[in-house]
């Protein structure tokens, strides 16, 4: 019997974010290993045009919530979403629900966030900090909590090279960005904001680095953990291989490189990707809740959730691999045929930009225009190449996280939980994997149909004979240009026409057969 399983049984759980990438696989393990949980609170707010009750509806009639629904067929009495705004004061939560959260929760899953790079500073401290320290002012009003668990991430500190298990101060105090972002208007923030941020490379790491310091300042008689995931991917096992639904991380990128938008990037290839499958988090974060509601460390332990040094795979080896899986399981609709390049040099860089992305936009606007039709690939061109300027950060750096937490925790379970809650990454065939996570990104993001494999390859097919036939066409035009303004050029075609049509030692042409 799993000893982590049958301790959430019974459980009240709260969980921010569980609309999220993350939440929503959290939410399916606890499910289906202990469905005898009492009940998981969901903070949602409205989206889209959708209600908590909607959303909360979608999320488990999705495929990710087929196997839950065979283990626990009553899941929907046993979720309870409350109306929330992690914007809002209190959380703009009604009374009676805070009443409820107030005296009945056991367990806290702090996984809300703004993952955006971009935010203004205002909007990412006010979700990333100002709602982790409500969340923890409530926790401490909580009588039956037993753990509180954050999760961070392992870029807080991208800024150092080695990261340690412990939290490291920010120059400016958590509580002073807090009570400036009151007062000072968008316009100052901006300025001030890269003074901030320092040598971090956005807003998104460095207002987690604050949420991380807030949690030790507010932790008072709480138990609390952190945990730091690296960058997050598709599931590696659970509930299958694949499952992702959203564009952060590489995911966004796997789909531009295989629909042929993305043809370079400037990344190194020896540098280490340091992904981490999201049902990996989700094992470790609930092992975590266990070990520190059960074990009650005498101070609030960090857990670094990487791949790097148990397991490193490379940026290289991931980009041919997940170029290999598009010859077998190409994207319908390609725009070019996939083959994306690493170069490490920025003007190399920049040169591809040109050539390989603005260039064919450019053409193929044109030709939409020709058409009659809107032109739209410069301005998708232009976003895709901002998104890769935000990503090129985190792939042309390697890190190094102790583990020392992590491996204490797996070495303290059972082998039973070690095989339910498997986070251990020593196991995980990067190929496999990679392959697993572009069909993934094929079937549960782009939902696409597998049938559609034959038709998808004869496109690919036709674009190579378009390819060949542009070079062509485009070799022979500037030959053209070159010999009617050079004389060395047209020297050079009279000597290879010469060679060719006039056999040696004979000046008159080959006779035609
Ligand atoms: C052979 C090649 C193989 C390639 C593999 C190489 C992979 C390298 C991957 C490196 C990943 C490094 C991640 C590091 C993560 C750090 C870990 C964390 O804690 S951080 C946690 C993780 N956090 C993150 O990863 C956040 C990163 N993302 C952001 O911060 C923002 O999306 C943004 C600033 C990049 C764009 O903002 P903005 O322009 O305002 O627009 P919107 O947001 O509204 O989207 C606009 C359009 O872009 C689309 N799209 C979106 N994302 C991606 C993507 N990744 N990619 C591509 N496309 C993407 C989106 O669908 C939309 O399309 P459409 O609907 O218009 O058609
Ligand atoms: N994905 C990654 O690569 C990594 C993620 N992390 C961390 O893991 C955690 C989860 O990330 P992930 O699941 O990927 O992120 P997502 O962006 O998928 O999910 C974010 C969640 O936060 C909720 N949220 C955001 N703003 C509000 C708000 N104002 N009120 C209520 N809820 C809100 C979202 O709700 P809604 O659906 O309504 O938008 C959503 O449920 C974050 O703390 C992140 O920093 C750490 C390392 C890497």
């Amino acid at each position: 019997m799993s000893m982590i399983a049958a301790f959430y049984g019974g459980k009240s759980i709260l969980i921010t974010g569980a609309t999220g990438f993350m939440g929503k696989v959290l939410m399916e393990k606890l499910f289906r290993t202990s469905p005898d949980l009492k009940v998981i609170y969901i903070l949602v707010r409205t989206k889209a045009g959708q209600t908590t009750q909607q959303r909360v509806f979608q999320i488990l009639n999705s495929k990710l919530f087929e196997k839950v629904k065979e283990v626990c067929p009553n899941v929907h009495e046993k979720i309870r979403a409350i109306y929330a705004d992690l914007n809002q004061n209190d959380f703009a939560i009604s009374k009676e629900d805070m009443q409820e959260l107030l005296s009945c929760t056991n367990i806290i899953f702090h996984c809300a966030a703004t993952v955006r790079f971009d935010d203004p500073l205002r909007h990412a401290v006010q979700l990333n900090v100002t709602a982790t320290q409500q969340l923890l002012l409530m926790a401490s009003q909580m009588p039956k909590l037993e753990a509180f668990i954050h999760i961070s991430t392992a870029f807080s500190n991208c800024n150092l090279k080695h990261i340690d298990e412990v939290i490291y101060p920010c120059p400016v105090e958590p509580k002073k960005i807090i009570d400036s972002m009151e007062w000072l208007d968008d316009a100052i923030i901006d300025e001030i904001t890269p003074k901030l941020i320092g040598d971090r490379p956005n807003t998104y790491t460095y207002t987690k680095a604050l949420g991380e310091m807030v949690v030790q300042q507010e932790s008072g008689n709480l138990n609390i953990a952190i945990i730091r995931p690296s960058i997050v991917g598709a599931t590696w096992q659970e509930p299958f291989p694949g499952w992702v639904d959203n564009l952060n991380g590489p995911s966004g990128l796997i789909i531009a490189a295989g629909k042929g938008f993305l043809r370079s990037i400037r990344a190194t290839p020896m540098a280490v990707a340091d992904l981490i499958p999201v049902d990996t988090v989700v094992n470790l974060t609930l092992a975590v809740g266990w070990y520190t509601a059960v074990h009650r460390p005498k101070s609030t332990l960090i857990y670094h959730c990487t791949s790097g040094n148990f397991n490193p795979c490379n940026w290289g080896k991931m980009g041919f691999q997940v170029l290999a899986t598009f010859e077998k399981v190409p994207f319908e609709r390609a725009f070019r045929r996939p083959n994306a390049d690493f170069t490490t040099n920025t003007i190399t860089s920049q040169y591809w930009n040109a050539v390989s992305h603005r260039a064919p936009a450019i053409i193929y606007d044109f030709y939409l225009r020709l058409t009659g039709r809107k032109p739209r690939m410069t301005k998708l061109m232009n976003r895709l190449l901002r998104t890769v300027s935000m990503l090129e950060y985190f792939v042309n750096r390697s890190w190094e996280w102790s583990t020392y937490n992590t491996e204490m925790l797996m070495s303290e379970l059972s082998p039973e939980d070690q095989r339910v809650f498997n986070f251990d990454v020593r196991q995980l065939n990067w190929l496999e994997y990679i392959e697993n996570y572009v069909l993934g990104v094929k079937k549960y993001l782009l939902k696409e149909d597998m049938a559609g494999i034959p038709e998808a390859k004869q496109h690919l097919r036709r674009l190579r004979n378009i390819h060949y036939l542009f070079n062509t066409a485009l070799f022979l035009i500037a030959w053209r240009l070159l010999i009617a303004r050079s004389q060395m050029a047209r020297n050079v075609w009279f000597f290879i026409m010469r060679f060719d049509f006039f056999p040696s030692g004979s000046l008159q042409p080959r006779s035609k057969v």
